[in-house]
């Protein structure tokens, strides 16, 4: 089950907020001023496109399960989310913690991997640990403890790493 390809790259349009549902400007289009006339319209193809009505959950399974359910069995995984300000990487990667349907890529990928842990053979062991660090204009900040500023984000990098939290030690 593990043929998914080594780099997916999705997709997903968050829909418009006020501001822009009043402008009415209707849809965008690219166009390359220096193509030939007649030059045939470029396509571009992602792995998955997620529209504005998308649901965070139909996004943990179809695009984030697998990987994770790869990182159980041991391999290396990652996820970021690219985008400029207030396209929805905060909503899709957090998203409302509190309210089930809006729970975004980070609650529902700790839920899976403790529901599998749960789940696992008694005698085996599990080590999670977690950093959250946010990079802000060259600056590394320690979301854990916000009172902490780093400058030099080697240093942070390192003493990150030498304090991650053991959050569990399963049975
Ligand atoms: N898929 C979505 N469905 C509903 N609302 C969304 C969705 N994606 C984003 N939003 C809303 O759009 C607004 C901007 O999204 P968000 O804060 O996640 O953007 P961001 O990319 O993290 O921005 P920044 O880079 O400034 O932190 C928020 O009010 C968020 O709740």
């Amino acid at each position: 089950s593990y043929n998914i390809p080594t780099v997916k790259v999705v997709v997903r349009c968050r829909p418009l907020n006020r501001k822009e549902m009043d402008v009415h400007r209707g849809q965008v289009v690219l166009r390359n001023p220096r193509a030939l006339p007649g030059e045939p319209r470029k396509t571009f193809t992602f792995d998955s496109v997620y529209d504005a009505s998308s649901k965070q959950r139909d996004l943990y399974d179809e695009t984030v399960r697998p990987l994770i359910d790869s990182v159980l069995d041991g391999f290396n995984g990652t996820i970021f989310a690219y985008g400029q300000t207030g396209t929805g990487k905060t909503y899709t990667m957090q998203g409302a913690w509190l309210e089930p349907e809006r729970r975004g890529v980070i609650p529902n990928a700790f839920e899976h991997v403790f529901t599998q842990i749960s789940r696992s053979a008694a005698d085996r062991q599990y080590l999670v640990r977690a950093s959250y660090l946010e990079i802000y204009r060259e600056e590394i900040r320690d979301l854990l403890d916000p009172n902490v500023v780093n400058e030099d984000p080697k240093d942070a990098l390192l003493r990150e790493f030498q304090k991650e939290i053991a959050l569990l030690r399963a049975q």
